[in-house]
């Protein structure tokens, strides 16, 4: 018997917490003879908020003490750091301590520029770095090679797919944010049958009180944030340096007039000029939130603002690791995230997203009316080039 259909409850049907229906079905036969049963992930839910906790760590130290050299440019041209690394490294073996038998792994890092001549320095800082993090937290009792470094990067090129499990990071996601001292998340997700199960976002900087255009700062400051969520389970954040959590909700609001909306910081990332237009649409009065990385989605679930909207130029293609563990965050918070043509975001077909134009994300009150928005300012701008 072979599990080859997962097939997600809507979260309306108020199935029990932490439990999702999973259909198995007999290999031997293509009937609909399925059994249902349920399925938790404590288990991967808590390993999952440990390994981001500890990249966490890993990549605010190396963000107070940020160094030039610690920055390599990729074959994109986008910048990567020895945090991106040293973050997919710890994340990738704390997960196969935990899961040895079964463990797939689609993530944004490789080792290929690592292992080119004149990297070895750098591999030894985050080697360096792996290891006090490992040493801190005092769980394994081990001392990682530089070799056992670059192997745990690169058990990150798993395609994922709609088959069997398949954890989906982004070590750093939103590294421009990180290097300028701004935003950034680690964002580690899983994919059962190909549907997004549970997801955590760390953000080392997202203060804990809300950020949203009438935001107001806690007094201290305080920064550094865990949202979490498991498919069923509702969505909760907590403090990253471990206190209690609390279950989050996205915003009841329904007048767009009220809502606020947040777009990604780097203009090269998401069209702002389209924003813009959509929210002038809308009667959004509140000036866009711009921030980096998928705390946008974190600072959506817990009812900051009330629309994300993301429209990457011409020729960019998503990937699964830019939004998985986003994704559940807002829906089981009680929010939709829809491409641009209203379809679900579909995680099951490798490690990019084929989406139509742009993402929306936003409560289930005004989906409506910004899916209108939408549709007419796109037709608006393609008419005016
Ligand atoms: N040209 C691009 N268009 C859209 N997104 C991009 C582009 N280049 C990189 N990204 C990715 O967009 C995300 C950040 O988006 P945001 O603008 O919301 O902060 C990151 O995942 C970043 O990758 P990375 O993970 O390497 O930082
Ligand atoms: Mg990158
Ligand atoms: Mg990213
Ligand atoms: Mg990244």
């Amino acid at each position: 018997m072979s599990l080859n259909c997962l097939r997600v409850v809507p979260h309306s049907l108020k199935k029990p917490r932490f439990f999702h229906l999973s259909y198995l079905r007999s290999s031997s036969s293509s009937s609909s003879s399925a059994v249902i049963v349920a399925m938790s992930y404590t288990k991967e839910l808590a390993a999952a908020k440990k390994a981001a906790s500890l990249a966490a760590h890993l990549c605010q130290k190396v963000q107070k003490a940020l160094l030039q050299s610690d920055v390599q440019s990729k074959n994109d041209k986008s910048p990567v750091t020895v945090a991106d690394y040293g973050s997919q490294a710890l994340v990738s073996f704390a997960l196969q301590q935990e899961f040895p038998a079964d463990f797939s792994l689609v993530a944004e890092e490789d080792s290929e520029d690592l292992r080119k001549d004149g990297a070895q320095e750098t591999v030894e800082r985050i080697t360096k770095l792996v290891n006090e993090s490992i040493t801190n937290d005092g769980s394994y009792n081990v001392t990682l090679s530089t070799e056992d470094v670059l192997k745990a990067i690169d058990s990150g090129r798993s395609e994922g797919g709609s088959q069997g499990r398949h954890w989906v990071l982004d070590p750093i996601d939103g590294t421009k944010g990180f290097l300028r001292g701004d935003q950034y998340a680690i964002a580690l997700a899983l994919l059962d049958g190909g549907k997004v199960v549970l997801g955590v976002l760390a953000c080392p900087n997202l203060p804990l009180t809300s950020i949203g255009a009438a935001g107001q700062h806690s007094p201290n400051n305080e920064v550094g944030c865990l949202f979490f969520a498991e498919v069923g389970g509702g969505t909760y954040m907590q403090p990253l340096d471990g206190s209690s959590a609390v279950k989050v909700q996205v915003t009841a609001v329904e007048n767009p007039e009220e809502a606020s909306f947040f777009e990604s910081y780097e203009a090269a990332h998401s069209m702002h000029d389209l924003s813009s237009l959509i929210a002038q649409k809308l009667g959004v009065k509140a000036p866009p939130v711009r921030i980096d990385s998928q705390a946008k989605y974190g600072a959506l679930s817990r009812g900051d603002g009330a629309i994300y909207l993301r429209f990457p130029h011409k020729g960019y293609r998503e990937k699964i690791w830019d939004h998985a563990a986003g994704c559940i965050v807002v829906t089981e918070a009680g929010g939709v995230v829809t491409d641009a043509a209203g379809k679900p975001l579909d995680f099951s077909r490798g490690k990019y997203l084929d989406l139509d134009t742009g993402i929306i994300v936003t409560n289930q009150k005004l989906m409506p009316l910004l899916f209108s928005a939408v549709r007419e300012s796109i037709k608006e701008k393609a008419a005016s080039l």
